[in-house]
């Protein structure tokens, strides 16, 4: 892994009693804040007594200020008596993310290091995968998450070597990729990303925790996902996941607003297929307050034409006005898609991810990372919805994101050891964000 260079004030860096005060404050009802063992074996605690903080001495070991994989603050380390050990805290998780130095990710990493994810119990190790071009803005990045104080992020490493970068890794949030240039072919960048996510896959397959659960957001992502999943045959290929949540997001607010009721009322949406413009979102099965969406919207012809190619092409329409593609609403979605896999989906509900089409129960041809409706009891799996219902327009739209992912993959076998590509893609293929 490369070490990000420090200044002398970096590798001096250590933490101040106002800092310990400032967790203290962040974290009121723990009076007794110990940190779970880094892999080190040493680990940071804190005592906390009616809001007031005895901070350990720190203790700049040998081991820390030789520690090659650890950005600044991160690398110190402070002894621990064996009466702090408590057991309020969860055991480290390690996370990486690629695509690090990116917009999604500067959002997204932010989220993930204050709790509102996996909870304000765990503590978490973000590992940062980069490039050559990205390594300075990846330093950028681990300064601002230094200097944002979290209580919980226990460790931060940037690296751009993904065998590195991917060790022990319990999450694997795949952001990283190379966005589409003016005049280059779709199938062009299915196989220069589909080169990325081919590596990384082999990473992961190599070095990751056996079970660890990986989220591919960079575009295309059904399909990068797919060659990911085929490219580490020792992971569950049921661990992969798509991004379609925030398709999944755009959907239950315009059908709110249609409704004239705020989004939280909206509920059982599907994306079905592959995140771009032949997503269906399925009305059909969704809820407004419980009731089915066509008994609450009677304007079918609404929700046939301008709800779906609105859902389909809001990403397109976002560039337009921003100058650049969702970065924000991707991160949260991504937050979202997590936390639905972390917790227990709320009774008669689904959120839609796109998953490994492996004995699905809708007919949905098999070896595809097509989106489904999904439930999971909280454990980080997941079961996919079986009371969902089609109609002649549903199957129809279906069939049609079937159809171009079922290209996608022919475009893209000589990266998932099943030949030579064959690409004939339909010429109306595209991403969200190329309307
Ligand atoms: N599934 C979804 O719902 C959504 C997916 N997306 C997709 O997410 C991905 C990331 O978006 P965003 O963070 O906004 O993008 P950015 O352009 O801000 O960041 C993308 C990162 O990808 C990395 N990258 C990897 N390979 C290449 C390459 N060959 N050329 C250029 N950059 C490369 C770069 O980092 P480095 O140099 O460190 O490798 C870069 O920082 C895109 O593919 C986008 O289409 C976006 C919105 C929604
Ligand atoms: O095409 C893109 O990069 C943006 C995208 O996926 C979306 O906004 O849904």
């Amino acid at each position: 892994m490369v070490v990000a260079e420090l200044s002398p004030s970096y590798t001096k860096t250590s933490l101040h009693s106002s800092q310990l005060s400032f967790f203290s404050s962040r974290l009121s009802d723990h009076r007794r804040i110990s940190l779970p063992r880094p892999q080190n074996g040493r680990r940071v605690v804190c005592s906390v007594a009616s809001n007031q903080v005895q901070a350990p001495s720190p203790v700049q070991t040998e081991e820390a200020k030789t520690k090659g994989d650890c950005y600044g603050v991160f690398c110190l380390t402070y002894d621990l008596e064996a009466e702090d050990e408590t057991k309020s805290w969860k055991k480290l998780i390690n996370i990486a993310v690629s695509g690090a130095a990116g917009m999604i990710s500067n959002h997204l990493l932010f989220k993930l290091a204050s709790g509102e994810v996996f909870g304000p119990d765990q503590p978490i190790a973000l590992k940062l995968l980069g490039s050559e071009r990205s390594l300075q803005a990846l330093e950028g990045v681990a300064m601002e998450l230094e200097d944002s104080l979290f209580p919980l992020l226990r460790e931060v490493n940037i690296g751009i070597d993904p065998y590195d970068v991917f060790q022990d890794v319990e999450w694997a949030l795949l952001i990283g990729a190379k966005p589409r240039g003016p005049g280059m072919e779709r199938a062009g960048l299915l196989d220069i990303n589909g080169q990325i996510f081919a590596e990384q896959g082999k990473a992961l397959n190599a070095v990751a925790s056996r079970n660890v659960k990986v989220m591919v957001v960079g575009n295309p992502c059904n399909t990068n996902a797919l060659i990911c999943l085929k490219n580490a045959p020792n992971i569950p290929a049921k661990n992969f996941h798509a991004l379609t949540r925030l398709d999944e997001n755009r959907a239950k607010c315009q059908l709110a607003l249609k409704a004239g009721v705020f989004y939280d009322k909206v509920s059982n949406v599907t994306i079905w297929g592959n995140h771009s413009t032949t997503q269906v979102p399925d009305f059909l099965n969704a809820r407004i307050n419980g009731i089915p969406v066509k008994e609450v919207i009677k304007d079918t012809k609404w929700l046939e034409e301008e709800f779906t190619e609105k859902v389909q092409n809001r990403g397109g329409v976002l560039i337009k006005k921003w100058g650049r593609s969702s970065a924000a609403s991707t991160a949260v979605s991504i937050v979202d898609a997590i936390r639905s896999l972390v917790t227990p989906t709320p009774e008669g509900d689904w959120f839609s991810s796109g998953v490994y089409t492996n004995g699905n129960p809708y007919g949905i041809a098999e070896d595809l990372v097509f989106s489904m409706p999904c439930r999971s009891k909280g454990d980080g799996d997941y079961e996919l919805v079986k009371d969902v219902i089609f109609d002649d327009y549903l199957l129809r739209r279906v069939t049609k994101s079937e159809a171009e992912l079922l290209a996608e993959k022919r475009c893209v076998a000589h990266l998932t050891g099943e030949g030579i590509a064959v690409c004939d893609l339909p010429e109306d293929t595209m991403l969200p964000g190329e309307v």
